[in-house]
Parts: C-alpha cells; structure tokens; sequence
C-alpha cells in the first residue's frame, strides 16, 4: 500500500506567456506508515506536488496512484482512493466557513454519511488531538478565534476525517512557538498511533528532525535528494542550493567538529549528541 507518482509533470498557465512548468517528472514512492517530509525553496512546487496526492490537481502526464489506483482514472475506486488522502492546506484557516468551531470539523465527517454520535465523537477526538477545549470552544465562531486557534480548527476538520494519508502543507507557518511546539507534538502523537501514514511540507529542518524518517528535497520542479534525515542533513550543497539549512543541531555538531573534536554527525537528538560529544571527549582524555 502506498502513494505512488510516476513520472508526474505539471504545466501551469499552458500555452500563455506564463507557461510554467512546476513539476518536471516527478516520480515517487511514498509507503503507508511513513513520515515523509517534502522540503525546498519557495516555489520549488512543494504545494503543487501536494495538490496532486489527492487529485486537486490532475498531471499534465504521468500517473498518481493511491493504494494502487489511479486516482484521475474514469474507474470505480477513484473517490475511495482519493478519501483516503486528507489534505490540511497552507493557512487552513482560510477554509472554515461555518458558524460554529463544532459544526465546522463535523462538517466532512458527516459528508462522509456518519452517524450523529459517530460525528460527535470525532469532533471530540479531533478537538483534543489540537488542544482545544471542547466544552469551552465548541458553540464559539470560528471567525472569533485567534490565528493560531482558527489553524486548529480547520486541521481538526480534516483529522476528523480519519484519513490513511494525511497531508500537511507547511502547518506550523505562521504560529507562535508555543502554538508551533503543540502542533509538532501533536502531530507527531498521532503518528506514533500507528494507524496516520504523515506527509509534510516544511522548509524549517529543526521542525523535520524528531519527526520524519525520510526527506525529499525539492528544487526547481525536481528531486534533487531523497534519503534519512541523517544522510540529508550531511549534503550541504544540496542543502544551498534548494534554500534550505541543516538543524541547528546538525550545524552545532559540524562547528564542535571543526574546532575541537571529532564527534559523530548523524545525531536527531540532543541527548545522542550529549553522548557522541562526551565519548569523543573521553577518546582524547585517553590518549592524552
Ligand atoms: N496558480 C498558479 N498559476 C501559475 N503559476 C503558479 C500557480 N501556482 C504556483 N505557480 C508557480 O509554480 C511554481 C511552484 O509553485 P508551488 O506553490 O508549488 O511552490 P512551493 O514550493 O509550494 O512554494 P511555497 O513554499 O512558496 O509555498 C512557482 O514558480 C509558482 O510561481
């Protein structure tokens, strides 16, 4: 089971003086129960290819398939296959249009024909997996909401959802830290459920390093790097050149490294790094 594009190209404004071919044969595997994050500069099609995993956009050629049905075929599984994959815009906000916080994440769920209690009980859940308080935001507009708090709801809406695969399109842009350091963790909960595959775009590395265990980088239309975070953050020039910078972790690690001690890059964590740095240490201390 997984999303497969093969051979994705996309053209916008076709045949006009802003062709602009945004996707240049993309071709990618992403298998149910990862966490992949999709980074590069703005304007590398990060979103583009986004809008393609669920059929908002349809390629100009190649094929997008869900659980191995192509998605923009005239067959029977297209809807189901398409369900299947949620999609939380850039600024989600934008997209809450009901009255109530309560009725706008019931929304899709009962599109989906769910039961009254069934509804309820997602509203719940997804509520708790944003940090809001039910009792306390459920009859309040969302309109009256703060950024950050209207972000919630509209990610809840789609969590609500239950999707297989659910896309993120840069969701922390615009928080403040506490709102983005929430969301991280919440988002990285309902990975560790086991049941979300997770999809995310971001520039930021130090969001990506404690979640993702594979990263694609984008640049210009095109995959220029594909691998463990581990070996990512390493390619420096990669890195640049799509505009992007390895984890102040990554940096700290690479500066003790030319200054003073030779000590393992590959480091996730502050506690790994702790260790790699001291064992390092201890090495010198011996052979002094
Ligand atoms: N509706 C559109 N019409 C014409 N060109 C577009 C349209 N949407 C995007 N583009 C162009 O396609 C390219 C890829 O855009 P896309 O939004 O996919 O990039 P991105 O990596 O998601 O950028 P960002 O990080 O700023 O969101 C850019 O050159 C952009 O200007």
């Amino acid at each position: 089971m997984a999303i497969e594009i093969e051979n994705v190209t996309y053209t916008y404004m076709k045949k006009t003086p802003y062709e602009k071919d945004a996707l240049k044969k993309i071709t990618l595997k992403i298998e149910k129960g990862s966490f992949v994050a999709v980074a590069g500069h703005t304007g590398s099609g990060k979103s583009t290819l986004m809008q393609h995993l669920n059929g908002l956009i349809a390629p100009s050629s190649g094929i997008v398939k869900v659980d191995g049905v192509n998605i923009n075929s005239k067959g029977k599984g297209k809807i189901k296959a398409r369900r299947s994959v949620g999609m939380v815009f850039q600024y989600p906000e934008t997209q809450l249009f009901e009255e109530t916080v309560y009725a706008d994440i019931a929304f899709g769920p009962r599109n989906f024909g769910l039961a009254e209690a069934a509804v309820d009980k997602r509203v719940k859940e997804a509520m708790a997996f944003v940090s809001l308080d039910y009792a306390q935001y459920k009859d309040v507009s969302p309109f009256a909401l703060s950024g950050g708090q209207m972000r919630r709801v509209a990610i809840a809406g789609i969590v609500a959802l239950k999707p297989e695969y659910l896309v993120l399109d840069e969701p922390t842009a615009g928080l403040d830290p506490k709102a983005k350091h929430d969301l991280l963790k919440n988002i990285k909960d309902l990975y560790c459920e086991g049941n979300t595959t997770i999809i995310m775009v971001s520039h930021n590395m130090d969001d990506i390093i404690g979640l993702a265990g594979r990263i694609v980088v984008l640049n210009d239309g095109q995959i220029v790097a594909d691998g463990a975070p581990q070996e990512i953050f390493m390619e420096k020039e990669i890195l640049t050149s799509a505009g992007l910078r390895a984890p102040h972790l990554t940096q700290l690690l690479q500066k003790i490294n030319e200054k003073a001690l030779p000590v393992k890059l590959d480091c996730l964590n502050v506690a790994t790094a702790a260790d790699a740095i001291c064992a390092s240490y201890r090495r010198r201390k011996k052979n002094a």
